[in-house]
């Protein structure tokens, strides 16, 4: 699903992250690491939104800067704290992304309803709670039709009922559309259920595959 080669990100000459081979096979991944580790680096490296020096293939095919249109349509991320201007409000934000993605007819409907969005659908984000803003950010990060999608820290902050409507919804993205998700987490993930295709930690800007049950 997703091949990195070469992959090294420095911030200010000071290298952070590297990645000299890793592949991804289809499924539910999990990174885990201490603070500072490298997991967010390289979740937004991989959402196209870091310059960095290697190559990031999508399903052999898509590669994130010799096609980054295609590719971007495809991978979708959900930061973990998310920011956005006071002013607007998920209406603005959903119809903005939503149209850009392509959003699917009814899609917007179901996630609303999935992730209590339509609570404060017309509230501007300078009034939310962080759980809203986690709400209104894993909304955006599942418009569209992604073929993987990056969450960074889904559950801080979101209220156990709608997390577990979450998983649900995951789970129903995996068997019905294949799609696949990468998710970081400080808590113990095996708590959600889902089941995990691999276990990745991050240490020091390099990633290793966890071999033992977590
Ligand atoms: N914008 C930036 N400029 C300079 N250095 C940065 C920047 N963002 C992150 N770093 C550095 O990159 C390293 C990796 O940070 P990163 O945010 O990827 O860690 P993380 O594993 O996501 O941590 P946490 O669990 O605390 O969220 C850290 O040493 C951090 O100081």
């Amino acid at each position: 699903m997703l091949t990195v080669s070469n992959l090294t990100k420095a911030y200010n000459g000071r290298t952070v992250l590297t990645v000299p081979a890793l592949h991804l096979p289809s499924g539910i991944h999990y990174f885990r690491g201490g603070n500072g580790s490298g997991k967010t680096t390289f979740f937004r490296t991989v959402a196209g939104l870091l310059p960095f020096s290697g190559e990031i293939l999508l399903d052999n095919q898509f590669e994130i800067n010799r096609d980054p249109v295609a590719y971007r349509m495809r991978v979708n991320y959900a930061e973990a704290e998310p920011l956005y201007p006071s002013f607007l409000t998920p209406r603005d934000l959903v119809g903005f992304v939503g149209k850009a993605k392509q959003s699917p007819a009814g899609q917007v409907d179901t996630l609303l309803e999935t992730l209590g969005v339509n609570k404060f659908w017309t509230q501007t984000t300078g009034t939310f709670s962080s759980g809203m803003l986690k709400k209104l950010s894993l909304l955006l990060a599942l418009l569209g039709t992604p073929q993987l999608v990056l969450l960074d820290e889904p559950l801080t902050t979101l209220d156990i009922a709608t997390a577990a409507r979450l998983f649900d919804y995951i789970r129903q993205l995996r068997a019905e559309q294949n799609v696949s998700f990468l998710l970081t987490s400080h808590q113990d993930i095996s708590l959600t259920g889902l089941d995990l295709t691999g276990t990745w930690q991050v240490g020091e800007g390099v990633i290793t595959a966890v071999t033992e049950q977590v």
